[in-house]
């Protein structure tokens, strides 16, 4: 696959940090047009050339097209296709993801890339499966994922993703489109274990800020690391995935990534819940999405209900919704009886 020179249209469907940081990345090489659903903070994100808001410190790049009109930046990309192989990329958290999906019904849509990482809440379905559901297979769809920090990808520091999907024309769309620069762009067609491991890979951020917050150590750290890519690779599997999609970029890749980097939002969570602070005063502080917390309700659900031990994720999901702290729950992982480690 070669890297593709001509510049295509895209539009980007959510304005918040990742929304706007790829926005700002695809923009030096294509027409770009970044949409999102508040009038006002588009305008403000307009008159400062920057978005003040989600990602503070980059500025937009001059040839950038912003909108909060939805018929407008649809028709950006579909008046494009198909001469010009447009690409139309939803960057709105998983909760966020139906509703805009819905929005998208009945329209001439070329395809769909989203980029949230989680379980859809309630019903426990995957990104792709919700686009299945709402827009139908026919509309080919894809997951971009893997170890991405909004503020590195707007400086354009080098960063490697990897797009899922089981149509192999929309997964060479995306490299050819997004490879290039500093974005190195893989790809393969095991969308379950892309999803996955994107999803989970919060939990464990989660886990892991809490346990650096406590000052457990870093033998803690990598104990945590490791057996969550244990749990999740055992929740992907026994969803359909390919066991080595979790050794890639979405899933070890992101899971250290997002362990151990500041930049978390999720594992900012884990620090603050260390200090006993409550978690709708955390997610109050943080002004933007931790898909985290509610992926830990959907992931302990689905793994009840499928018989898949996940004991890092009952223990942060039983810090978040059930009061307990997050000192007992290390305790009551520490005591769990000894087992094989592949097992
Ligand atoms: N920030 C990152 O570094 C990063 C990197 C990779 C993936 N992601 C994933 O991308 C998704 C979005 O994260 P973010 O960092 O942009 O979150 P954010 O909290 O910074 O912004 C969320 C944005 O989504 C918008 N939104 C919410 N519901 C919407 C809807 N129904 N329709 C349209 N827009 C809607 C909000 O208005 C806001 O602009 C998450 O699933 C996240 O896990 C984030
Ligand atoms: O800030 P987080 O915790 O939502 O993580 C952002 C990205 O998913 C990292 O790849």
């Amino acid at each position: 696959m070669q890297e593709q020179k001509t510049p295509s249209k895209i539009t980007v469907l959510g304005a918040g940090a990742w929304g706007t940081a790829m926005a700002i990345a695809l923009a030096r090489r294509h027409d770009v047009l970044l949409w999102g659903r508040n009038p006002a903070q588009m305008a403000e994100t307009e008159a400062a050339r920057e978005n003040l808001h989600y990602l503070p410190g980059h500025p937009l790049p001059a040839d950038l097209k912003l909108g909060a009109d939805f018929d407008a930046a649809l028709a950006h990309v579909v008046e494009a296709y198909p001469e010009q192989a447009p690409l139309l990329v939803l960057a709105c958290p998983v909760a966020g993801l139906r509703p805009l999906l819905e929005q998208l019904k009945g329209r001439a849509v070329p395809n769909v890339v989203w980029l949230c990482k989680g379980f859809e809440a309630g019903t426990g379905l995957l990104p792709h499966q919700v686009k299945d559901e709402v827009l139908g297979q026919a509309v080919p769809g894809a997951a971009l994922s893997g170890p991405s920090f909004a503020q590195e990808v707007a400086r354009g520091l080098p960063c490697a993703l990897t797009v899922a999907s089981t149509s192999e024309a929309l997964r060479e769309r995306v490299v050819a489109a997004a490879h290039g620069d500093n974005l190195r762009v893989y790809s393969c067609d095991d969308m379950v274990g892309v999803e996955v491991g994107g999803a989970v890979k919060n939990v464990m951020a989660i886990a892991t800020g809490a346990a650096d917050g406590l000052g457990l150590g870093l033998n803690a750290r990598a104990a945590l690391i490791t057996r969550g890519l244990a749990e999740i690779t055992r929740l992907g599997v026994h969803l359909g995935a390919q066991p080595a999609t979790f050794m890639g970029l979405a899933g070890m890749g992101d899971l250290i990534l997002t362990c151990t980097g500041d930049l978390s939002r999720n594992r900012r969570v884990g620090l603050a819940l260390a200090q006993g602070k409550q978690l709708d005063t955390i997610v109050a502080e943080l002004g933007h999405v931790a898909e985290g917390v509610p992926c830990a309700k959907s992931v302990r659900m689905l793994a009840q209900r499928l018989g898949v031990d996940m004991p890092i994720t009952n223990a942060v999901a039983a810090v978040l919704f059930d009061g307990e702290s997050a000192a007992e729950m290390t305790q009551q992982l520490l005591a769990r009886d000894p087992r094989d480690e592949l097992a």
